[in-house]
């Protein structure tokens, strides 16, 4: 039962919520039934289908409106009274800037990327309006209270990079049927219906191949007399029968590995016909589902298929991709939400695994690895909505002190499945809550300013509309009101190396970078560095200072929310390999167990001085979910 005090707390407050997906909706009816009387929704994303088995707002008449606005729609069903003001819009638009967020009493998130909840962590520290952040996956969520100047910010620790994989592992040597799901959705499946200009590494095998009399350059472009059933033959021939072949004959390779077998059409497909076994798909109508499975009458999504199966989905989603989509052919990107690929990516993982002799996987756990999916668990959401409600109300009261961060754990620790612990003080050295300086190890004769903005300003200090100056000389900047000369002159900035710029930055010169709309402001100063180690250092440069741990070993990054965040090739949820035992989240979640374990007694290390009282009966062994 609330306090006369807390709904008072309530009853007054402006809130705004960010992400109305899986958190959002639980958040919002948990507010309305709390008596919040004015919330207002940020949310760029319409509903779809896979959204409503957890997504109690919304049904399935509403799919393909925003979410924003239904979400808004449900909630007025029993709670008419109250205001509710949505967006349907991303809330790195310029509209929302520091005086829209200026006017909010607390800032709830209920979002499922890094990239945007830096942004908001950022606008609520220039607005003073204090975010309370959280992320959920599967069993775990985490609640956390970031209020500028008595706790630290989201960007106060280090976030996990996501795990790549060599490229050789997945080129050559895979050894877990997660490589093979990489090779099959960002190499192959890309190779064959993505962007012919990008680089891809699937060249490399075809160049290889020494039993393929094709040129290297055409193997998998379609061949003027070549009918779509021979093009498939070939492709299917030269991936994986030609390539492993070629790959066989380095014996050095395969000494201490266990040799892959090549597979050729005509080892599986034996029986009958390839037209007969598939019918044909370019010229049948009723191929309306543009399924591969529907059309080969495999229903379940959850059985493993055979080898055969697997060739015969290749097959059919193959030519469903060229027959009934190939105005998309060129332009394609993997999507877990679009079935068809999903298929294909299936089906060629596991051929590639039968080759390797690794176990073969159902579509549908195939679907969870190639899109980083955490599937989500409805109850961890309604959990953690709760939580953010009840820090909400602390945050409203002026209550910072027993404001908690809190973690939901899968398995209770001491008979306790929640975990609250004080808030960690700010990160004196945040570049982004404090103003500690930046350092930039960079050859200043050879790099260009361009590589200083790509590679350090937008990409690691996630700065939206960056402006960058040499003491009072502006040296670049982005923004929809510049004029024509100004645009010319920055652009031809970007273009010179960083000691030929008009202002010369050079080794000792301090740089300033700022975000006009997030009110960021870091100084960076540089320091002139010949040589870069290629593997060590790809960018060519190195940034002090910045935030990002480096990727765990043999863990790596997942999506929360179930939501796929996955931009970077090659990246795959660690959380679903056979031996796991950590999972690092971008929403800063980590589970924590065996060797990189951060116990709680680390979280109560002196040494750290971060330390922070931790309820005592939690055991030291126990799993821990602590905020990265
Ligand atoms: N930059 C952004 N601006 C506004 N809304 C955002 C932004 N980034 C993410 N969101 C919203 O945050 C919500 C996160 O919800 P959730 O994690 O449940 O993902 P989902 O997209 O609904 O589910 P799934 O990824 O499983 O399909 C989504 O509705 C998404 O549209
Ligand atoms: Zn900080």
């Amino acid at each position: 039962m609330a306090s006369g005090e807390q709904l008072s707390a309530i009853k007054d407050a402006k809130v705004l919520m960010v992400g109305a997906g899986g958190i959002g909706c639980e958040l919002l009816k948990t507010l309305a039934l709390s008596g919040f009387q004015d919330i207002h929704i940020i949310d760029m994303d319409t509903i779809e289908v896979s959204n409503l088995n957890r997504q109690f707002l919304f049904r399935q008449s509403h799919v393909g409106q925003s979410k924003a606005k239904v979400a808004r729609e449900a909630v007025l069903r029993f709670r008419p009274q109250i205001s509710i003001t949505p967006y349907h819009a991303n809330v790195k638009d310029p509209d929302f800037n520091v005086d829209f967020f200026k006017q909010f009493n607390v800032i709830l998130n209920g979002l499922d990327n890094l990239d945007a909840r830096r942004h908001v962590n950022r606008l609520c520290l220039a607005a003073g309006v204090p975010l309370v952040e959280s992320g959920t996956t599967g069993f775990l969520g985490q609640v956390t209270v970031h209020i500028k100047g008595q706790t630290e910010c989201y960007e106060c620790q280090p976030k996990p990079a996501p795990k790549t994989y060599p490229v050789c592992t997945i080129t050559s040597t895979p050894s877990k049927f997660v490589h093979c799901i990489v090779w099959a959705k960002d190499l192959l499946f890309a190779k064959l219906f993505g962007d012919k200009n990008q680089d891809n590494d699937l060249n490399v095998r075809s160049n290889d191949t020494a039993s393929s009399s094709d040129n290297s350059e055409d193997v998998f472009e379609c061949k003027k007399d070549e009918d779509m059933e021979q093009y498939a033959n070939r492709i299917y021939n030269h991936v994986f029968g030609h390539n492993i072949e070629s790959a066989l004959s380095n014996e050095e390779t395969w000494k201490n590995r266990n040799k892959p077998r090549p597979i050729y059409v005509k080892d599986v497909l034996t029986d009958e016909p390839l037209q007969q076994q598939n019918g044909n798909l370019e010229t049948d109508n009723n191929v309306s589902t543009l399924s591969a499975m529907s059309y080969l009458g495999l229903k379940n999504p959850q059985d493993i298929w055979s080898l055969k199966e697997n060739s015969r989905v290749f097959f059919a989603a193959l030519k469903l991709f060229f027959s009934k989509r190939h105005k998309e052919i060129g332009n394609l990107s993997f999507d877990k939400d679009d079935h068809m690929a999903v298929e294909f990516v299936t089906a060629a993982a596991n051929i590639r695994a039968a080759s390797f002799g690794i176990p073969l996987h159902s579509l549908f756990e195939a679907k969870g690895i190639a899109g980083n999916i955490v599937h989500a668990v409805a109850t961890t959401n309604a959990i953690i909505a709760g939580l953010i409600v009840i820090e909400a109300i602390k945050v409203l009261q002026n209550d910072a002190k027993n404001c908690r961060m809190t973690y939901c754990l899968e398995h209770p620790a001491r008979k306790m499945l929640l975990m609250p612990v004080e808030p960690f003080e700010p990160n004196k050295s945040c570049y982004v809550c404090s103003e500690t300086p930046l350092l930039l190890e960079v050859n200043t004769k050879r790099a260009k300013l361009r590589d200083v903005v790509e590679k350090v300003v937008t990409s690691k200090l996630g700065m939206n509309l960056p402006l960058i100056s040499h003491g009072l000389n502006l040296l670049y900047e982005v923004g929809d009101d510049l004029e024509e000369d100004m645009v010319a002159n920055y652009e031809s900035n970007l273009e010179k190396v960083l000691s030929e710029l008009p202002y010369a930055i050079t080794g000792g010169t301090v740089i300033t970078v700022e975000d006009l709309q997030q009110e960021l402001v870091c100084s960076i100063n540089i320091k002139h560095r010949e040589e870069f180690d290629e593997e060590k250092e790809p960018d060519g440069m190195v940034l002090h200072g910045w935030t990002q741990a480096p990727a765990v070993e043999k863990k790596d990054a997942a999506a929360t929310n179930g939501a796929s965040t996955s931009t970077t090739s090659n990246s795959v949820p660690n959380n679903l390999e056979d031996d796991d035992d950590l999972t690092i989240l971008e929403s800063g979640i980590e589970t924590i167990s065996s060797g990189k374990k951060r116990k709680l007694s680390d979280v109560s290390n002196p040494e750290e001085k971060r330390a922070k009282k931790v309820p005592e009966q939690i055991d030291d062994d126990g799993d821990v979910v602590v905020m990265l």
